[in-house]
């Protein structure tokens, strides 16, 4: 962590400014040694954090692509019961190059490196995702999570496919940056396609076939969150990020390789996710939870903090096209009663970013929103 760095939160004007960075009032949190009060989860540590590792099936999905047959069996089993249960399994043989990965996770670092004043100039545009945050000190005013992130997206479907990622990137914050944006341009794409082979997967799993699910996402939107934990004087009073579903469609998670910080709550407790060398921690989100109609679950996870070291991961969220009406297949309707509205991911965005912090109830906090017409906002966390 940059010497000096600073949470950045909105200037107060009654507040006595400790200095001002781009029209932030700006305070060190992250030397200090003790966390301030905003940091505190008071239930944190109500459910036990368990040494006991989560058991998730590893799916070959390059075998499942290449071989057909057996091997596409075997991962659709795998996933099948990974998906019913806590909805994570981690994937190997996806075929992103070692060298892409690590000079992304270094990129990152590279980034939150930065000073601060560089960082806000691409600090989070209010009520998107897209941007720099910093304990989203700027959206909630408690249970603020102990990290950093820079977050954006990136379409294939589009005349810039090649170069929205690298655009973004030289275009916010100069053409210096533009090797840093193509690293990352690189390793989204290389993203969108592990997360596409893995959506035939779980099409054959669900019983509607190869490509129904590739089908779905193959204009789909991506949205790539770096987070960045700095180490933390009061781990056990604090979160990196709060217990949550995510709500795009579908995950895929690069850890550091040497600390762990994902939990997943299964029952009543919170179980390790130890990264594995060379593989994606993958995991359903609220998105196709609804697209399967209830069948396979959102996961619900977290990370945790640590006092001496610090921890970056990389969450690739597969996302639909913006306005693409999100309705389970007929086949999935048929036995069970819908049980989610129709809407599309641009609806379910712009919920998160402006009416409702994502948490462990985001999908059915949205539905009944959307059941009593946007124009009221439901009562949840910002
Ligand atoms: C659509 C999104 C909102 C969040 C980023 C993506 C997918 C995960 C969401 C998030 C990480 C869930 C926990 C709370 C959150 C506020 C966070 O800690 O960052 C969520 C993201 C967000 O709203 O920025
Ligand atoms: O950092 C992690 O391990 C998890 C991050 C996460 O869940 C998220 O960004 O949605
Ligand atoms: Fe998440």
């Amino acid at each position: 962590m940059e010497v000096g760095s600073r949470v950045v939160v909105p200037v107060a004007p009654a507040d006595e400014s400790h200095g001002e960075e781009n029209g932030y009032r700006v305070v060190d949190v992250w030397h200090q040694r003790k966390i301030p009060d905003s940091f505190v989860w008071p239930l944190a540590h109500a459910l036990p954090s368990s040494d006991m590792e989560l058991d998730a099936p590893v799916v070959d999905i390059g075998a499942a692509m290449r071989g057909g047959g057996d091997a596409l069996g075997r991962a659709v089993e795998q996933v099948a019961a990974a998906c019913a249960s806590h909805g994570l399994f981690q994937v190997t043989g996806h075929g992103v190059d070692p060298a892409l990965a690590r000079a992304t996770l270094d990129g990152a670092a590279e980034f939150f490196l930065l000073p601060l004043a560089t960082k806000l100039r691409v600090r989070r545009t209010p009520g998107t995702v897209t941007g720099y945050a910093v304990a989203h000190a700027d959206r909630f005013a408690e249970n603020l999570p102990w990290k950093e992130t820079l977050s954006f997206g990136h379409r294939d479907d589009h005349p810039t496919a090649n170069s929205d990622v690298v655009d973004y990137f030289a275009s916010s914050l100069g053409s210096d940056f533009k090797p840093l944006g193509e690293v990352f341009q690189d390793y989204c794409q290389s993203m969108k396609e592990v997360s596409l082979a893995i959506m035939e997967v779980l099409g054959q799993s669900l019983g509607v076939g190869r490509s129904y699910c590739r089908d779905f996402f193959t204009d789909g939107c991506c949205t790539m969150r770096c987070n960045y934990y700095p180490p933390c004087p009061e781990p056990d009073r604090t979160l990196g990020t709060g217990p949550h579903c995510d709500p795009a469609a579908l995950t895929l998670l690069l850890q550091d390789d040497a600390v762990d910080g994902l939990q997943v709550l299964v029952d009543g407790e919170w179980r390790p996710v130890r990264p594995k060398p060379g593989a994606l921690v993958v995991n359903i989100g609220d998105t196709f939870t609804a697209l399967s109609n209830g069948r396979y679950k959102s996961c619900l996870h977290r990370a945790v903090v640590h006092r001496e070291r610090e921890r970056r991961s990389l969450a690739f969220f597969l996302c639909p096209r913006d306005d693409r009406v999100v309705r389970p297949p007929p086949r999935l309707t048929q036995a069970q009663p819908r049980r989610y509205p129709d809407f599309t991911w641009a609806d379910l965005k712009r919920f998160t970013q402006c009416h409702y912090r994502a948490d462990t109830r985001t999908l059915d906090a949205f539905a009944r929103w959307l059941g009593d017409g946007p124009s009221t906002s439901p009562g949840a966390g910002n």
